[in-house]
Order: structure tokens, then C-alpha cells, then sequence
């Protein structure tokens, strides 16, 4: 953990020698671990977690807005943790926090990898209102999330102009899945999408596709960090993190939903 938040940091002062006025890290960049017992036993309360404590630091000295994916404890607490997503305001408060609604059971056997999420995360009950930024409001989920448009759409229709999916994609699945997803979202709600990814090998058993990106409300890609491409390339164990900066444009939401407004026949299908 204490890695983990040496190369948040580092991060963090790219970004203010950028001028950014938010970051916008991966989920789980606090750790990943290689089992469900490894990754329960590392999961701390926020407050008094090294990781949390360090990026609230950092956002306080820098002024910096700061959205990450972390582990934390259930309340009260139980076998299993929370995947959560949380905005550090800019003097260093929790200010949202998102619970991973739907947790990733799959099994991809003999080529990709077999995972239970739901060993070691309680999947959350209930989607956030989209949190005001100075670039906008943001609505929150994470990751294996982005398969159902639903809460996405519920958070277009609570006010969001971006959505959240900071992820820790698959190989195989991000190779397939994941640009056309994350642009089926944006198109779909108007709204900006920033998924900001895990690259490279995390132990043995795991290795996440990578691939950050920043998409326009018209599912145009504004900026995207590299991906893994072979599973056996051996940069992939050593890694370091790529910083990318994007200019967020409010103006672009409006004009997108000006120029093809999406009325929805909610008359026709109101389950959705
Ligand atoms: O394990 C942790 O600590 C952090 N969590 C993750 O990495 C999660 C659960 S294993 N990953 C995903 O949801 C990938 C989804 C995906 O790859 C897809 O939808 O295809």
C-alpha cells in the first residue's frame, strides 16, 4: 500500500504541474490482492488507513480535487468489504463515496481468467447523485459496472454531464469489451466518460488490460494511456503509472444534447 500511494503521489504532483484541477485515479489503487482473504485482511477504515490518510494530505497541499478507487470495511463490520469509489475534496475530506453495485463473477476458463469477486466485496445497494465539481457533476460506478446501462441512466436523468468508471478490466474482456462499452455510455447518456484503468501484471494470478480513457459526450476519444496487448511481454511486471491530460468541456454536453435530443418512450417502456 505504501507503493501504491508513493505512485499516487506521484501522480498527484504531475497533475499540478499540469494545472489539472482533478484527478482521477483507478479502482482498487489501493491494492490488489491475489485472494479474497489477502484482500479482506488488507482493508482498513478510511480513517485510519495510510493509503486514504497520504491522498488527503496530498489533495489539502495541493488544493486538488481527488476521485479514487479504495477497499473498506463493512458497516458494522462483516466478512466481506466494500469496493468503493470516493471524491477528497480540495481540503482533504471525504466528500462521496459509491459502492460498487455489481461485483464480477466470471468464469472465462481455459482462455482467460476465472474470478469471484463476491468472495471478498458486499455489492452496494443503492446508486449516488452526481457530485458537483468546478468541471462538472460526476455520477459514480466502478468498473464491471459499466455492463448495465440502467444506472448510468438514472445518474444522466439525476443531473450527471460526466460518468465514473475507474476500472481493473481483463485482459481478454478489455480487448473486446471495454472501448466499446465505455463509448455505448457516453453516447448513450450525453455525457463525458472517464475510466481511468489498472495496467500491467499485479501478482501471479492477475494482470488488468489497462487502456485509460477519456470519451466526449459524443463518443469521441479525447485521450487514452497505453494497454497490454501479450499476456508474456515482460514490461508488463514493471510498469509505472501514465498520467493523462484531458480538458473537460461543459459546453460539449450541451451542445450534443441540443443537436439529438433523446426523448425517451418511457410511456412504451417504463421498466426502464
Ligand atoms: O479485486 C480488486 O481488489 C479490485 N476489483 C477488481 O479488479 C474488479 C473485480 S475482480 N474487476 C472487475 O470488475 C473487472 C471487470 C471486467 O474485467 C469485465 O467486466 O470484463
Amino acid at each position: 500500500m505504501s507503493h501504491n500511494l508513493a505512485q499516487c503521489q506521484r501522480l498527484v504532483k504531475g497533475a499540478v504541474e499540469a494545472g489539472a484541477k482533478a484527478l482521477f485515479l483507478p479502482e482498487a489503487s489501493d491494492y490488489i490482492a491475489s485472494s479474497a482473504a489477502e484482500s479482506v485482511g488488507l482493508c482498513q477504515d478510511a480513517s485510519k488507513s495510510l493509503f486514504v490518510r497520504g491522498l488527503q494530505k496530498a489533495a489539502r497541499d495541493n488544493s486538488l480535487l481527488i476521485n479514487v478507487g479504495i477497499h473498506e470495511p463493512t458497516d458494522p463490520p462483516s466478512k466481506r468489504i466494500k469496493n468503493t469509489l470516493i471524491w477528497i475534496d480540495k481540503e482533504g475530506e471525504i466528500a462521496h463515496r459509491y459502492q460498487k453495485l455489481h461485483v464480477f463473477d466470471i468464469d472465462l476458463r481455459p482462455n482467460g481468467p476465472k474470478l469471484k469477486e463476491s468472495d471478498a466485496v458486499e455489492p452496494g445497494h443503492e446508486t449516488v447523485p452526481p457530485y458537483p465539481t468546478i468541471l462538472g457533476k460526476f455520477g459514480s460506478l466502478i468498473c464491471f459496472d459499466m455492463r448495465f446501462p440502467e444506472p448510468a441512466l438514472r445518474l444522466r436523468r439525476q443531473g450527471a454531464e460526466g460518468l465514473l468508471y475507474p476500472s481493473a478490466f481483463t485482459v481478454p474482456t478489455g480487448k473486446l469489451h471495454w472501448e466499446v462499452i465505455l463509448r455505448c455510455r457516453a453516447i448513450e447518456t450525453q455525457s463525458w466518460v472517464i475510466a481511468a484503468a489498472q495496467c500491467g501484471r499485479h501478482n501471479e494470478k492477475r494482470v488488468s488490460y489497462g487502456d485509460t480513457i477519456v470519451i466526449s459526450p459524443n463518443g469521441r476519444i479525447v485521450g487514452r494511456l497505453d494497454h497490454v496487448e501479450d499476456l508474456d511481454d515482460e514490461k508488463e511486471d514493471a510498469r509505472e503509472p501514465d498520467l493523462l491530460t484531458v480538458d473537460i468541456d461543459l459546453d460539449a454536453v450541451k451542445e450534443v444534447r441540443r443537436g439529438i435530443p433523446l426523448l425517451r418512450r418511457t410511456d412504451v417502456y417504463p421498466e426502464i
